[in-house]
């Protein structure tokens, strides 16, 4: 049997997203938006993100205070809010509603996360482990996001600060090796096997 031929029971794909090329709605700004927006300024400070929402949370004016690429629409959601946005998060406490925004978002193919409803959304948050410029997206494929969480916490506590030096090494190193691009993988190859071999300092 060809590798193509399993069943594949996770085929969700991470990807890593560049804020600065992508704007966010969050509609809905309650208990499920405010997460969301924390989450997304956590790991994207200056992510353009706009919330729509008939009542906004305290902590939505504090973090909207502190980030001017954060705009908050005190008002009822309007189809023309989807206009020039790219990813959509639909957290509205109105499950039918939140369906319809999604109907909406999908005709105008943007991407979208329906908070209450993990089967209409065409992408998932999951947790993030960021040490300098290394980044690990964690997901359960829906199956538990306390496990997720959990692991996050592991892999917080054993990855040390020095992997930013690490990489921050590699870099200046791969940046010096000007020669041809097989030379180049052979020589970060051979650099770095020991950080496989050596795997209790990392
Ligand atoms: C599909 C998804 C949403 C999406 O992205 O669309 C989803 C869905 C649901 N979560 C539920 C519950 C909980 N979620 C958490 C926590 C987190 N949930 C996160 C992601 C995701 N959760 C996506 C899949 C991620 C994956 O695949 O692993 C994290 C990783 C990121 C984030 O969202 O911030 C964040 C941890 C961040 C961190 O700390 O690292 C906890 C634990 C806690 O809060 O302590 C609980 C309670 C315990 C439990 O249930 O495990 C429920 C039931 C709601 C109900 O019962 O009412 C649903 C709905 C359903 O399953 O239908
Ligand atoms: N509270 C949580 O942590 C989580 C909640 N959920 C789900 O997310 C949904 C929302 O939950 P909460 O955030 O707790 O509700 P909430 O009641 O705290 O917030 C809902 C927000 O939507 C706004 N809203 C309602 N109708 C609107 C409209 N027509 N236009 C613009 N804004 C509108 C409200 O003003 C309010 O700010 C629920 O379905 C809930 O089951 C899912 C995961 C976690």
């Amino acid at each position: 049997m060809k590798m193509t031929d399993k069943i594949n029971i996770n085929p969700l794909l991470p990807i890593f997203i560049n804020p600065l090329k992508v704007k966010y709605l969050i509609i809905g700004g309650g208990k499920a938006g405010t997460e969301k927006l924390f989450f997304l300024l956590k790991n994207s400070p200056d992510a353009n993100i706009t919330i729509v929402s008939l009542e906004v949370s305290l902590k939505i004016y504090e973090l909207s205070n502190k980030h001017s690429n954060v705009k908050i629409q005190n008002k009822k959601f309007d189809r023309s809010d989807l206009i020039d946005k790219d990813i959509v998060i639909i957290a509205t406490n109105h499950s039918d509603l939140n369906r319809e925004i999604r109907l909406e978002a999908k005709q105008m193919r943007l991407l979208v996360n329906v908070v209450d409803k993990p089967l209409l959304s065409d992408f998932y948050f999951g947790s993030v482990v960021t040490k300098g410029n290394l980044k690990v997206g964690i997901s359960t494929n829906g199956k538990s996001p306390t496990f997720s969480k959990r692991f996050r916490e592991i892999l917080e506590s054993i990855l040390p600060d020095e992997v930013e030096s690490v990489l921050d090494n590699l870099n200046k190193l791969r940046n010096s090796l000007k020669s041809d691009f097989t030379v180049k993988v052979r020589e970060l190859n051979k650099i770095t096997s020991n950080l496989i071999i050596d795997n209790e300092r990392i």
